[in-house]
């Protein structure tokens, strides 16, 4: 009998409890700028996407692209700089973003999706009002915090078999555009559906603890503690928190992992010991 075949047996009747317990379960993935790699890595993400959506499971992607909005506002000659890891956004910036993260950014996912036989729509929180945000602090400038949400318009994309693409760019109620980051946009939209899990896709392998071993299993008590002892830093004490306010919101569990890793989405979800560092009550 052929080698792979039985390999591939073996892998896929391991998986049939997880395949069960994740039939019709909405997974939002939040998809990191540094996260993304190049067009092979990217190729990976997309096919793990559209297995999601073949077995059942109903995946809503929300990315970001800071790396990508730095790149074309550095070409424009826009300085730019973060408060608290969220960009400082005047009138001339936050037309880039939006520019950067509904045009380029979220289309490349889009295509990349559907060239994976996938049906993805890209759109951003001001389509059919899925989020509206108020102002996060005037010295942030166009920064929103999402106040409102639309999850049915989600589900009937879902329901028409399609995969939404979101960009984290939401409308204010007198006709702003709000640079939302995308962690938070991720977190508001998870908590919105009432989310199974919430995958936040980063550059390293979960969280690490003091001595730099990534730890597979947390709760919200232990995140608060690594981060009131300093393990927990940067742009990782953004991640965590949008993973707590999220669970204090109706998600599930939180799941913070490489996206770089190949099958990173799938081997969390259909692997008895996942990827990255669940977040658990
Ligand atoms: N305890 C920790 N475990 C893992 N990463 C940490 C930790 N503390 C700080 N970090 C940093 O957080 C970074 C992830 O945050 P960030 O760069 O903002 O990600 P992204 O751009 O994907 O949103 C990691 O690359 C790492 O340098
Ligand atoms: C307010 C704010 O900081 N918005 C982010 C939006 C993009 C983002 O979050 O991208 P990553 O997920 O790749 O970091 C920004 O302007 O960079």
């Amino acid at each position: 009998m052929n080698e792979d075949w039985l390999a591939s047996a073996r892998t896929l009747s391991k998986a049939l409890p997880y395949l069960q317990r994740y039939d019709g379960a909405t997974v939002v993935i939040k998809f990191g700028g540094n996260a993304m790699g190049d067009d092979a890595e990217m190729a990976s993400f997309a096919r793990d996407i559209v297995l999601m959506k073949h077995v059942g499971i109903n995946p809503v992607v929300v990315h970001g692209g800071g790396p990508m909005i730095n790149e074309m506002l550095a070409r424009l000659d826009i300085q730019s700089e973060f408060v608290g890891g969220k960009r400082v956004t005047d009138a001339a910036t936050v037309e880039v973003v939006e520019m950067v993260l509904s045009g380029r950014v979220n289309k490349r996912i889009v295509q990349a999706i559907n060239a994976e036989g996938g049906r993805a729509v890209g759109i951003s929180g001001k389509d059919a009002g899925l989020m509206v945000c108020e102002q996060t602090n005037p010295d942030l400038g166009f920064v929103g915090t999402p106040v409102e949400m639309n999850p049915d318009f989600l589900h009937s994309l879902a329901a028409a078999g399609t995969i939404p693409v979101i960009a984290p760019i939401g409308a204010g109620r007198e006709g702003e555009t709000f640079n939302v980051n995308g962690d938070t946009a991720a977190g508001a939209i998870a908590a919105a559906l009432n989310a199974d899990r919430l995958l936040l896709l980063t550059d390293v392998s979960g969280v690490k603890d003091a001595d730099g071993e990534v730890l597979s299993e947390i709760t919200p008590d232990e995140a608060r503690k690594l981060t009131a002892e300093g393990v927990i830093a940067g742009g990782m004490i953004p991640k965590t928190e949008t993973a707590l306010h999220a669970m204090e919101n109706g998600v599930r569990a939180v799941v913070i992992l490489d996206g770089r890793a190949p099958n990173a989405c799938l081997l969390e979800l259909l692997t008895e010991h996942g990827a990255g560092t669940l977040i658990k009550a």
